[in-house]
């Protein structure tokens, strides 16, 4: 089988990344793959690590990059095994330099990292966003939510903004309704399928 191809997908806390995913899956038959959610998951099944992550995220911090991308590593392992599509989107990853230093060393040429996408929205839609949903997060809180957002511009945006300079960046408008970013999401995948 070919090398899977890999879209990361990022932007700010509540700018729609899972949305978006999921409709990307439902209509493409991409493989959603949510670092969050993988995170998430470790808490609730009470991983090894899964005190240490939850007072992380408890924080609106970054969990250490040896955990999230094993975690990602065994769910793509997991999925490619199965023979399903070769074509993942990893919702939320990377956050930091150092998460994309380690995917190198530990996934590195076993897939293709194709682009990056980033939902670009204004930080007040972003946090009314995030409040209002209905999904029981537990840093879904307003505090906690103005930490992530720090997070963000702080770790996040600095490899948003490598992979700007290595010509990587695709850039979709996130502050429209959910069909209407959709749509725009659609149109930059199409130009770079013409590739
Ligand atoms: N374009 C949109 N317009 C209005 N509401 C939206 C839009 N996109 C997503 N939402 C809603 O905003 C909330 C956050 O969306 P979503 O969970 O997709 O964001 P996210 O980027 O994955 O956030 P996080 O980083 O916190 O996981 C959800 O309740 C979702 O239904
Ligand atoms: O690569 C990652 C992804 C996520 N985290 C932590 O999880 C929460 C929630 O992430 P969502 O993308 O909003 O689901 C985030 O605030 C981080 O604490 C991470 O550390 N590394
Ligand atoms: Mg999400």
């Amino acid at each position: 089988m070919s090398v899977p191809n890999v879209v990361f997908v990022l932007g700010a806390p509540g700018a729609g990344k899972g949305t978006q995913c999921t409709r990307l899956s439902s209509k493409y038959g991409y493989t959603h793959l949510s670092a969050g959610d993988l995170l998430r998951a470790e808490v609730r099944d009470n991983g090894t690590d899964g005190a240490l992550i939850a007072g992380i995220m408890k924080e609106g911090k970054i969990v250490p990059s040896s955990i999230t991308v094993s975690l990602l590593s065994r769910a793509i392992e997991k999925v490619s095994g199965e023979g399903t599509s070769p074509t993942f989107l990893i919702d939320g990853f990377p956050r930091t330099r150092e998460n994309w230093s380690t995917w190198q060393e530990i996934i590195g040429e076993k897939v293709n990292v194709r682009f990056m996408l980033l939902y670009e929205c204004e930080e007040t839609v972003c946090i009314d966003r995030v409040l209002k949903r209905q999904e029981g997060r537990s840093d879904d809180t307003d505090s906690i939510v103005r930490k992530r957002i720090a997070s963000h511009k702080s770790s996040t945006v600095p490899i948003i903004e490598d992979f700007r300079q290595m010509g990587k960046l695709r850039v979709v408008p996130a502050g429209a309704a959910v069909d209407k970013v959709f749509e725009d999401t659609e149109k930059v995948l199409e130009e770079i399928n013409k590739v």
